[in-house]
C-alpha cells in the first residue's frame, strides 16, 4: 500500500472528494496478497482505475441498469421462496440457508444455473474463493506492506503466506472460469436456461467483433455477481435477523405492515409497496452497514483539499460507518434502530432524506450491484415476515437468550451468533410456504 492513508470521516470531505473528485479518487492500493498471491487480479473490484476495470465495469453495468432489472426478479422470487421453504425445514440452520439464498440469485441470474439444495458445486466453488477472499481481506499479511516479499521462495521461515495463497488460487481462478464455461456448454447442447451470460454472449456473436477478448472480459465480469453479491447479502440479512430478533415491537409492527397490503391467502411479490418494509431495509443499511470502512480507493494524481496535500498514491479510505451514524444527517440516536426515522407523519418514505448509499460506496466505484441487492433484500425480508416469527432462543431454564448485538470486525461484518427460533405464524403460513413453488 501507499505510504499515506487517509481516513475521511465526514459526509462534506466524502462528497467533495471521492463523489465530485472521482475522476481522480476512484484507483485501488495495490493489494499484493489478494491479487498477486491470490489470484483475483480478474476481480474488477480490486483493478486499479483503467481501461481495463472501465470495459468491465460497463459490461456489468448493461446487465444491472434498471432496463434490465425486471429479468432478474424471477430468480430473486424463486430464492426468497425456497428460502422460506428451507426455514420451515430446518429453522436452526438460518445462516446457511440465507448463504443458500444469496448464491442461488447469483448463479441462475447470471449463469441461468440451477442450483441444487445441497452441496451445489458451483456454490462450492465459489464458497472457496470467497473463503480465500475474507481470509486475506480480513488479515494483515506483511507482503501488502512489503510486496517485495512476494519474490520469497516458498520453502523459506516466514513465507507460509506463499503456500497459503497457492492453495486459495485454485479455487479464486475457478470462481469466473467454471459457471461461464458451464454456459458455453449447455448453450452448444441446447440446454441453456436464460442468463445475463446468455443473453451476452448472444450480442458478441451476433456483432463479430473480437470474440476472444469480449468473451474474457464478460468472464470477468460476470465472476464479480458472487464476489461482490453473496457474502454482502448473507451479512445484511443475518443482520435484519439480528434486528427482528432484539426489536420484536418493530417486528409486529413490520408483519402488520405486510399483512395489511397482501393478506392471508399469498406471499409478497415486487409490485407490493410496503413503505414501513423499505424503512426497515434503509435502517438495516444505515444501522449495520456491512463494509463500515468500505473499499479502499485510491487518489492518481496529487491534490490539494482544504490547504493539505494528498499525494497520488495516497489510499483513501471512505468512513461509511461515520456517515451513517452521523446524528446531523440521520436524527438522533443514530446508534439505535429506527426505522420510523425514514417515515413521513403518513407513513411514506421521507424522500428529503438522505438515502445509506454510503454503504454501497462512493463515486465512481460505488457498488453497481446495489439495485439487485436492494431488490434481493427487500423480497427476502418482507416474505419471512409474512410467514414466519423471529424470537429469542430459550436458555436451558427456558429464559430468553437476549442477543448481544455484537459484530464481527474485518472488511466485512456479520452479526456475531446468536440463538433464535424461526417458527412460521400461522397453520396457513405454513402451508402458503408450502405450495409457494408450485404457484
Ligand atoms: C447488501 C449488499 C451489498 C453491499 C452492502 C455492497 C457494498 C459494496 C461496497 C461498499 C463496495 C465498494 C465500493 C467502493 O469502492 O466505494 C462494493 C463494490 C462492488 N460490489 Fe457490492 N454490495 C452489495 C451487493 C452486491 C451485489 C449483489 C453485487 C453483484 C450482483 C455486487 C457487486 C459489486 C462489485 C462488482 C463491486 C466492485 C465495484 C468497483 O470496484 O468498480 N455487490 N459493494
Amino acid at each position: 500500500m501507499g505510504d499515506t492513508v487517509i481516513v475521511l470521516n465526514s459526509a462534506t470531505a466524502i462528497d467533495e472528494l471521492l463523489e465530485d473528485r472521482s475522476a481522480i479518487y476512484s484507483d485501488r492500493p495495490p493489494f499484493p496478497m489478494l491479487n498477486d498471491l491470490v489470484g483475483f487480479t480478474w476481480h474488477f473490484a480490486f483493478m486499479p482505475y483503467g481501461s481495463e476495470w472501465k470495459e468491465r465495469r460497463k459490461v456489468f453495468m448493461q446487465q444491472f441498469q434498471p432496463s434490465q432489472v425486471h429479468l432478474h426478479r424471477p430468480a430473486e422470487l424463486k430464492a426468497a421462496r425456497v428460502l422460506l421453504q428451507r426455514l420451515l425445514e430446518s429453522p436452526d440452520k438460518y445462516e446457511r440457508h440465507l448463504r443458500h439464498m444469496a448464491g442461488m440469485v447469483i448463479l441462475s441470474t447470471a449463469y441461468g444455473i440451477d442450483v441444487q439444495p445441497e452441496d451445489d458445486p458451483h456454490i462450492a466453488i465459489s464458497e472457496k474463493a470467497l473463503h480465500a477472499m475474507s481470509s486475506t481481506g480480513n488479515r494483515f499479511f506483511l507482503v501488502d506492506s512489503f510486496p517485495i516479499l512476494k519474490h520469497l521462495p516458498e520453502f523459506l521461515p516466514g513465507a507460509g503466506f506463499k503456500k497459503k495463497a497457492r492453495e486459495w488460487a485454485r479455487a479464486v481462478t475457478a470462481m469466473p472460469k467454471v459457471p461461464y464455461e458451464f454456459v458455453k456448454r449447455s448453450r452448444a447442447a441446447g440446454t441453456a436456461n436464460s442468463s445475463i451470460a446468455s443473453r451476452a454472449l448472444d450480442d458478441i456473436e451476433e456483432s463479430g467483433d473480437s470474440r476472444a477478448e469480449r468473451e474474457k472480459i464478460l468472464e470477468d465480469a460476470l465472476g464479480a455477481c458472487y464476489a461482490g453479491g453473496a457474502d454482502t447479502t448473507v451479512s445484511a440479512l443475518s443482520f435484519f435477523v439480528l434486528a427482528m430478533t432484539m426489536f420484536p415491537d418493530i417486528q409486529k409492527k413490520a408483519q402488520a405492515a405486510v399483512d395489511a397490503v397482501i393478506g392471508p391467502s399469498r406471499l409478497p411479490d415486487f409490485d407490493d409497496s410496503v413503505p414501513y418494509v423499505d424503512a426497515i431495509m434503509l435502517e438495516l443499511l444505515r444501522w449495520r452497514p456491512v463494509g463500515p470502512l468500505g473499499v479502499p480507493h485510491a487518489v492518481t494524481i496529487d491534490d490539494i483539499y482544504k490547504g493539505y496535500h494528498i499525494p497520488a498514491g495516497a489510499v483513501v479510505v471512505g468512513n461509511s460507518w461515520a456517515v451513517l451514524h452521523d446524528e446531523k444527517i440521520y436524527g438522533p440516536n443514530t446508534d439505535r434502530f429506527i426505522p420510523e426515522r425514514w417515515l413521513t407523519e403518513s407513513g411514506e418514505i421521507n424522500k428529503a432524506m438522505r438515502e445509506p448509499n454510503a454503504a454501497f460506496g462512493f463515486g465512481r466505484r460505488i457498488c453497481p450491484g446495489r439495485d439487485m441487492a436492494q431488490w434481493s433484500l427487500w423480497i427476502s425480508a418482507a416474505s419471512i415476515l409474512a410467514t414466519f416469527n423471529i424470537t429469542k432462543g430459550l436458555d436451558e431454564n427456558g429464559v430468553p437468550v437476549e442477543p448481544s448485538g455484537e459484530f464481527t470486525s474485518g472488511l466485512l461484518c456479520y452479526p456475531v451468533p446468536h440463538k433464535c427460533d424461526i417458527l412460521p405464524r400461522s397453520e396457513a403460513a405454513r402451508a402458503l410456504i408450502q405450495t409457494a413453488l408450485a404457484v
